[in-house]
């Protein structure tokens, strides 16, 4: 294995069983046309088990200047493979796609997987599918139902555009340095089965309606965009399910009040 000392700022914890390794790139289900999007190589580990899985193209994004010389010098032979340095967060992911789309992969930096995760739903007409092993605890929110703890601003906006699996728990031992939390895969196919085009708009107001998420509906929205909707107003965030916001946002989207500012999320 290489020597690399782990960078905490990258949120390195790099994978050491070759067995997730596999199941991951399993859920990938690489075909020889395929372009495939990695998130954070590390030190090339899933690098290495999707390039021997022949896909047309990888690409792999990584931030830590540090680890480039390895990954150019591992993969060297591969023709089909090309490291991206760079920030995810600068990188056109619908360029990358040009007229294929993409299958994304990540063991992704537990720091900004909600906002990486976030990112692929303004690129979802270019993914065909994201593989991520992220916390157990946002792994949870992600799959979350109403009335329940986890379910969260994070819940509902990704359920409206995503159908969410969760295939695997993952212990700490698994990576080197060993995370504190457990972690989980997720599988993530975009399908917007209610087609909503402002997503930027539909963000701000999901993020809004959670805010003091204890409160009741009617504290945040006026009585007569609850009754168009048919919700009740002594209902809280937490007790709507995904068609509930979906709804609201379409009574609320056409009213003149903006929600377009708000750019918290949790
Ligand atoms: C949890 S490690 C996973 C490394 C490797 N894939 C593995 O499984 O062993 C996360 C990787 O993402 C990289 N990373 C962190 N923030 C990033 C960002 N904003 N853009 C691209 N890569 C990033 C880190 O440097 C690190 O290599």
């Amino acid at each position: 294995m290489n020597k690399v000392k782990a960078k905490k700022q990258f949120g390195q914890h790099f994978l050491k069983s070759q067995d997730v390794v596999k199941k991951i790139v399993d859920e990938v289900d690489i075909k020889e046309d395929d372009t495939i999007l990695e998130i954070g190589p590390g030190t090339g580990i899933l690098t290495e088990e999707i390039l021997k899985r022949n896909p047309n193209k990888l690409y792999s994004v990584e931030i830590d200047k540090s680890l480039y010389p390895l990954l150019e010098e591992k993969f060297k032979e591969y023709k089909n493979f090309e490291l991206v340095k760079s920030d995810i967060f600068d990188v056109n992911i619908k360029e990358i796609a040009a007229s294929k789309k993409l299958k994304v992969v990540g063991n992704l930096p537990y720091n900004v997987a909600s906002l990486i995760m976030i990112n692929c739903v303004f690129n979802m007409e270019v993914v065909d599918f994201c593989v991520f092993m992220i916390q157990k605890e946002v792994a949870e929110k992600l799959i979350a139902k109403p009335k329940t703890k986890s379910y969260t601003f994070l819940s509902v906006f990704m359920q409206t555009f995503f159908d969410i699996k969760y295939i695997m728990s993952v212990p700490a031992r698994f990576f080197s340095p060993p995370p504190k939390v457990t972690s989980a895969v997720v599988k993530l196919t975009p399908y917007n089965r209610f087609g909503i085009k402002d997503i930027k708009k539909y963000k701000n107001f999901v993020s809004h309606l959670f805010t003091d998420r204890r409160k009741m509906i009617r504290s945040k929205l006026d009585q007569s965009i609850l009754e168009k909707a048919n919700i009740k107003p002594t209902l809280r965030a937490e007790e709507l399910n995904v068609e509930d916001f979906v709804r609201l946002f379409e009574v609320v989207k056409n009213d003149d009040r903006k929600f377009g500012d708000a750019d918290s999320h949790s």
